[in-house]
């Protein structure tokens, strides 16, 4: 029998790339709303109705519509800022660690990852874990977006507005919210330093981490950093690390390289030899960041194949 999925928030930027990532499959039907979307009974009937509902909200409607899940066997992925640190809810980046895959399987209430935090982590975590990068080491995070990122009010910005600009640094007061996510799930001690920036095209993100590698105990080199990369997603279906290679070949990345997809590409850059490496990992905000992301979720959490759905 078909799993029933609601998704709040389906008109929004990432509840429709679900909706189109989900419409074409039989082992799922959807429960739409339409006109009656902002409807707060409809929102609370269907939130009950469903095996599982994602939500693709701001985070103080991503928290009232947990609060109006009330039967128990409703499984909930909230795609928002919300939970994504709370306890009693489960970190939805499957590659993270090697516990994570299990540990969304078996949950009922998974936070899909912020885009930035995807990029940042998939190139941090496995570095912290493995001792190569200190816990204490003050760690910084560049990074561009595509002006999907801010949903549908920078969207009507960048395509009805007059004055955005091709390109535009933000998070200037250092208090981004997707601070707290990239520190706590990073294992770092100290607040990473987060310089985001929106470009004038519509999806498609570059996230960066600059390393001084003389700066870290026994000054590894890149080919550690990226042996310790590669073990870490050996065998992922959606991450992959480029090999140095051809890396080194390459005069520029694309932030749109990967979009329509939901993988997470992996680059360590830097001179041989050298004590600088710039970490870059290229994703879909839309995808791997948001919507693919919030698919595979609901696939481990339904005992589905992991990939359904997904490029
Ligand atoms: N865009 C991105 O790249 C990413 C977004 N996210 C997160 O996903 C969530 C959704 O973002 P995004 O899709 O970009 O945002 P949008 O602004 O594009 O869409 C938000 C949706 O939420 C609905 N909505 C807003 N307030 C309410 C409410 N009080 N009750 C019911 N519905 C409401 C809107 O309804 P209506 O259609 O009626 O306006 C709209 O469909 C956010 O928490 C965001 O942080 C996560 C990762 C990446
Ligand atoms: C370009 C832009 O504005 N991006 C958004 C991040 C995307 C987003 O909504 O963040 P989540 O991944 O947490 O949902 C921002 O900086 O707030």
């Amino acid at each position: 029998m078909a799993h029933t999925i609601f998704i709040d928030g389906e008109a929004g930027t990432t509840g429709l790339e679900i909706r189109e990532r989900l419409e074409a499959r039989d082992d799922l039907e959807l429960i739409l709303l339409g006109e009656r979307r902002r409807d707060l009974e409809a929102r609370r009937e269907a939130l009950n109705e469903a095996d599982l509902v994602v939500l693709c909200l701001p985070d103080d409607a991503a928290r009232e519509a947990v609060s109006l899940v009330q039967r128990p066997e409703v499984k909930v992925v909230d795609a928002s800022t919300a939970h994504r640190t709370a306890s009693g809810w489960t970190y939805g980046f499957p590659e993270l660690a090697p516990h994570q895959r299990g540990e969304i399987i078996s949950s009922r209430r998974v936070s899909n990852p912020g885009c930035y935090p995807t990029g940042f982590l998939a190139l941090v975590a496995p570095l912290v874990r493995a001792g190569i990068l200190p816990r204490s080491h003050p760690v910084s995070v560049n990074a561009v977006s595509g002006y999907s990122g801010g949903g549908k009010a920078m969207i009507a910005e960048f395509e009805q507005g007059e004055g955005a600009p091709p390109y535009r640094a933000y998070g200037l007061s250092l208090k981004h919210k997707h601070v707290p996510e990239m520190t706590r799930h990073a294992g770092l001690e100290h607040d990473v330093l987060f310089a985001p920036a929106v470009g004038a095209y519509r999806q498609g993100m570059l996230v960066e981490v600059p390393l001084h590698l003389s700066a870290l105990p026994g000054s590894p080199s890149i080919e550690v950093i990226h042996g310790a990369l590669s073990e870490a997603y050996d065998g992922a279906r959606f991450v992959e690390v480029v090999d140095l290679e051809v890396g080194e070949a390459m005069t520029g990345l694309d932030p749109e390289g990967l979009n329509g997809t939901n993988r997470l590409r992996l680059h360590v850059f830097g001179d041989r030899g050298g004590g600088q490496a710039r970490l870059v990992a290229l994703l879909d905000n839309l995808g791997k960041g948001a919507s693919g992301a919030a698919v595979q979720n609901l696939n481990l959490m339904l005992g589905l194949s992991e990939d359904a759905g997904l490029v």
